[in-house]
């Protein structure tokens, strides 16, 4: 497997076009799945406050042979963590709970627009920033307006905005408004969570004409459409083939083919409607 392809985010910092999704890798066994994904050539981890696994995350990265440097740490804020203080605080938890010195890239999870605290969030993180206990800050579950919203307040813009993205909900808009920003799209739940998507037609079909599988052709999708998905995997042999898309090019006709399987979100994960504390 070559090594995963990095590209240059809005702060100037590198970010890998294919991440590790550490959803419910949890304990012993998620330590283990997660140093494997490391020792197989993924440099970003996926976590939050609200998975319960940063410690793990952490030591996977202290077991890992790659070396701090050469990884990318994401965690994000949960909602019962808004507000300008109460996101420095928050932040500062993770950091222990890492046993890390500084997080990558930090995120808002979910914006929580009825509570009305995201804009002051933002303001912690960028406090964050600016006493070096993050790197790099973004946006999860963000729409447009909403982003537009920090940008105006604070001057600031996100480098990154991690969304729900697959072939059932390619995203067109949001992504066309992140290429405008300089933002990067990140994709979650970027196999569909193993729905039925892995069997359709289209995606057997060419599988068999790139010789790989369902799978490697969602996730080489993903990346030429600019996006950087984090599939999430606890067994090392389908991390293996999902790191290793790099190797072959979709034609831009079967990068529509694919985004034209669109039909909805997986759950109700709007983020109008849908909050998380
Ligand atoms: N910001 C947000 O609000 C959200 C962020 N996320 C992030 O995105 C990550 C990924 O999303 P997630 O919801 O986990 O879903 P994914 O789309 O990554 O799907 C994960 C499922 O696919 C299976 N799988 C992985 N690789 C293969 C393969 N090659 N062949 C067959 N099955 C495979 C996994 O099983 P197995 O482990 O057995 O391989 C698991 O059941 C999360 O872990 C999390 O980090 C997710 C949801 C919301
Ligand atoms: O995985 C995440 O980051 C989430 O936000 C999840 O809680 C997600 O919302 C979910 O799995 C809900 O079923």
């Amino acid at each position: 497997m070559s090594a995963i392809p990095t590209v240059t985010l809005n702060d100037g910092t590198w970010f890998p076009e294919l991440g590790l999704g550490t959803y419910n890798l949890r304990g012993e066994e998620g330590i283990a799945a997660m140093t494997a994904a490391i020792d197989s050539g993924y440099r970003l981890l996926d976590t939050a406050v609200n998975y319960e696994n940063e410690r793990e995350v952490g030591e996977a990265v202290r077991r890992s042979g790659a070396g701090r440097d050469a990884l990318r740490v994401t965690s994000k804020i949960p909602g019962r963590h808004h507000g300008r203080t109460e996101a420095v605080d928050s932040i500062k938890g993770s950091l222990d709970a890492l046993g890390l010195d500084r997080i990558d890239l930090q995120l808002i999870h979910w914006p929580n627009p009825s509570v009305g605290k995201y804009v002051d969030t933002w303001r912690g993180m960028i406090d964050a920033r600016e006493q070096g206990l993050v790197r790099s800050i973004g946006v999860s579950n963000f729409t447009e307006a909403m982003i537009t919203e920090l940008i105006e307040e604070t001057g600031v813009v996100p480098v990154v905005n991690q969304v729900e993205l697959h072939p059932y909900f390619p995203q067109g808009a949001l992504r066309s408004f992140h290429a405008m920003h300089g933002i990067r799209t990140e994709s979650w739940s970027p196999l569909a969570r193993r729905s039925e998507l892995l069997t359709e037609q289209l995606l057997t079909e060419l599988a068999t004409v790139y010789e790989v599988t369902p799978t490697q052709i969602v996730l080489r999708w993903h990346t030429q459409l600019g996006s950087t998905p984090i599939p999430k995997s606890a067994d090392p042999d389908r991390q293996r083939e999902n790191a290793d898309v790099f190797g072959f090019r979709l034609t831009d006709e079967q990068v529509d083919a694919i985004s034209a399987l669109e039909r909805g979100r997986l759950w109700d994960g709007d983020p109008l409607t849908h909050e998380e504390m």
